[in-house]
């Protein structure tokens, strides 16, 4: 398995995060625990950061809250500096709860109900991408009634395929959103926003896609938005200030994954940027909005072992204490995953196994054919590269708890998210009164 961040084999041949011993945080804490390697993802966020201050464009790095979004992630973003992109009123409440300054938040969505819109108003938030041309006019009359102003952004569909999973492809003209491209909705988007009376049309954004590795695939982008840019400018005299570039940068899940660098692929934006539309009078101020790559590698699950079993000549299921409630991927996307045994993380692989979850369902299967060495129940199973859409995308299904997720550094684990309990479980049922079990009459 890929050592990611601060991840290493400590003396004991233990798995160690930001200085913890993960067999140690597994005893402690319980399992399945998601752990977030907090000095990852700082580099991270620096990374891009560090990446655009040497474009000399004017920029500005969000972070995809979608990613993971809880209070303790939501002060790291607002400590580095970071915009935060949310996608619904509980990101939203979430970020404002923890401090989150509303002038550094933006609303995507493609069906922001009128509730959230009101929400979003009343915070203050600094923009709202708009998906479509209902949205339009919705955020228009509810502003109008508030007597407030936003700032708006058109989200755009450029019409390019990346090469991802299709699930996570958003950059096609058949997509459910934003503006399309190649059928004129979005000049046309423009033009309605610029009639709206409490709108400030500030630009645009664009987002092909998720676990992207190619960089021409944001340049083709780029040169499409450009033109789109453009012929704004040309038509009403409209300079866009902000061309959101969305996020997608892909990780390394497994050994096969090639990323490239944030460098790498602020660089391919930033010269694409620069050779399309320097000819402007202003070069609008890039963004991009990444949530995987500051998330992704940084979190590692463990899981406790519990049953074995072989199906003779065939295969060895290993089954683990979480699965598909604390990771989707896998049943999801078809995600592939590397794990180690984090008691004996040093010992070589003598068997082929097969990582099943304990959902009931057939397709929780977490990793399909792993190396390990002689597995045994209660060795604690390590699963990296959780970061990014597994606590965010977690479930009660079958009533299971979710998880904890602790926040390693120098050697200190912080609780971030603490364990559901079963009263949690059973904590928003209702039982209507004449379902109320009736006690038994007692005769004498
Ligand atoms: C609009 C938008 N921005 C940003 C992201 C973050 O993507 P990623 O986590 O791949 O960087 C997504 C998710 O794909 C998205 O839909
Ligand atoms: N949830 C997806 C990515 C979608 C991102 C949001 N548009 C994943 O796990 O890969």
């Amino acid at each position: 398995m890929y050592l990611h961040g601060t991840s290493r084999i400590n003396k004991l041949g233990h798995l160690e995060i930001g200085g913890c011993d993960t067999v140690d945080l597994a005893q402690k804490y319980g399992t399945p625990l998601y752990v977030m390697d907090e000095t990852l993802i700082r580099d991270r966020m620096r990374q891009f950061v560090c990446a655009f201050q040497n474009t000399g464009l004017r920029f500005r790095v969000a972070y995809a809250s979608k990613a993971f979004s809880t209070m303790a992630m939501c002060r790291i973003v607002d400590e580095e500096g970071l915009m935060l992109d949310v996608v619904s009123q509980g990101e939203i409440f979430t970020a404002l709860s923890a401090g989150f300054p509303a002038e550094r938040i933006y609303f995507h969505g493609n069906n922001k109900t009128p509730q959230e819109i009101e929400f979003a108003l009343d915070a203050e938030i600094y923009l709202f991408v708009v998906d479509n041309f209902d949205e339009l006019m919705l955020l228009q009359a509810i502003a109008k009634e508030k007597q407030k102003r936003a700032r708006v952004i058109l989200r755009i569909t450029p019409g390019v395929e990346a090469h991802t999973h299709q699930y996570i492809q958003t950059g096609k003209e058949d997509s459910k959103f934003g503006f399309g491209l190649e059928s004129g909705q979005a000049l046309k988007g423009v033009e309605l926003a610029l009639t709206c009376s409490q709108l400030d049309f500030m630009g645009f954004h664009c987002h092909i896609g998720s676990q992207i590795f190619e960089t021409n695939a944001f340049s083709a982008t780029i040169v499409k938005m450009s033109q789109l840019i453009k012929t704004s400018y040309e038509r009403w005299g409209v300079l866009t200030q902000i061309f959101n570039t969305g996020g997608g940068f892909g990780i390394r899940y497994i050994d096969e994954d090639t990323p490239k660098s944030p460098q790498d692929y602020v660089q391919v934006i930033a010269s694409t940027v620069r050779t399309y539309l320097s000819d402007l009078p202003l070069i609008p101020e890039i963004w991009v909005e990444p949530g995987r790559y500051i998330v992704g590698e940084a979190g590692t699950t463990l899981y406790t072992i519990g049953t074995v079993k072989e199906v003779p000549g065939i295969r060895k299921y290993i089954a683990v204490d979480g699965g598909m409630s604390d990771n989707l991927r896998p049943a999801l996307y078809q995600a592939k995953y590397e794990a180690l045994i984090a008691n004996r993380a040093t010992e070589p692989a003598t068997e082929m196994v097969t990582i099943a979850g304990k959902a009931c369902e057939e397709g929780d299967i977490l990793i399909w054919d792993i190396p390990l060495p002689g597995v045994q129940s209660g060795d604690i199973m390590a699963v990296n590269c959780t970061g990014a859409y597994n606590y965010s995308m977690a479930s009660n299904y079958n009533r299971v708890q979710k998880p904890a997720v602790v926040f390693v550094k120098e050697g200190t684990a912080e609780i971030v998210v603490k364990r559901e309990t079963l009263q949690d479980i059973i904590s928003h049922d209702h039982i209507p009164e004449r379902l109320i079990p009736k006690k038994e009459k007692v005769t004498i």
